[in-house]
């Protein structure tokens, strides 16, 4: 991936869903290099749809996304997966396979990479090391609790070390306290240099972060501040 100052970059982005619903109008705004923002807003505000357009889940109808300095709407097909390595995504519902160890689940994005198994089991274990979660990767994930499952889908989000993270309502199931802990690996990635974007309900945490926040109204882009902490 290039290495520009704009990391993620919306120009006039528009997105109109085939049943004619406009997820999203005229987004435009620039993430720099390392920063990190939270994104929030109401239920169906289209912060989903946001976050599927920059690992080109979906495209949108109108606009310019860069992301890493690719334009995306110039990636041919066979380089989506190398974007997609450039980009750890973090999910509410972590998507673990529950037949397999915390370490073989960390691993799963290495195998297409094409690691040795000594350089994989070093990268997973510096992945597990930074979420916390070293003396559990023999454990089947379902033995965890919520708190550290959540951390064994980051381990795998950053395993591959992406410049970019993102995350679609990463404490949806937690309580304020694990909430807390959750964001503050989120912090450590950005303090890193990592770009990180959340995708959040939870207006008390952002709050506290005191970090950049982009705040969606019915696909529109009503605010975009600096919070300072609480
Ligand atoms: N494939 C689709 N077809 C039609 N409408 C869609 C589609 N995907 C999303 N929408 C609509 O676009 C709007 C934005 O949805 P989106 O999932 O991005 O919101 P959100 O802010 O992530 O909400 P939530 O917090 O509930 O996940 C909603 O009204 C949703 O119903």
């Amino acid at each position: 991936m290039p290495d520009p100052t704009n990391m993620i970059h919306f120009d006039t982005i528009t997105k109109r869903y085939p049943n004619g619903h406009v997820g999203l109008n005229q987004i435009s705004f620039r993430l720099d290099r390392g920063e990190m923002a939270f994104l929030t807003g109401h239920s169906g505000a289209g912060k989903s749809s946001l976050l599927k357009l920059i690992i080109l889940m979906d495209r949108p109808t109108s606009g310019g996304i860069q992301v890493g300095g690719y334009q995306l709407s110039k990636l041919r097909r066979a380089q989506i997966p190398s974007l997609r390595r450039n980009i750890g995504v973090v999910f509410q519902n972590h998507q673990l396979l529950f037949d397999r160890s915390v370490f073989d689940n960390v691993a799963i994005p290495l195998q297409v990479a094409g690691f040795s198994p000594e350089e994989g089991a070093r990268r997973v274990r510096a992945a597990l090391d930074m979420v916390g979660l070293l003396n559990k990767e023999k454990q089947n994930p379902l033995s965890l609790s919520t708190g550290e499952q959540q951390r064994v889908g980051i381990a795998r989000a950053v395993v591959n070390r992406p410049p970019v993270l993102l995350a679609d309502e990463p404490t949806g199931n937690l309580d304020p306290e694990l909430s807390e802990e959750i964001m503050q690996l989120f912090h450590n990635f950005h303090q890193a240099g990592v770009t990180v974007l959340v995708a959040t309900h939870d207006l008390d945490l952002v709050q506290r972060m005191g970090k950049r926040v982009l705040t969606l109204d019915q696909g529109q882009l009503i605010r975009d501040c600096q919070v300072v902490s609480a």
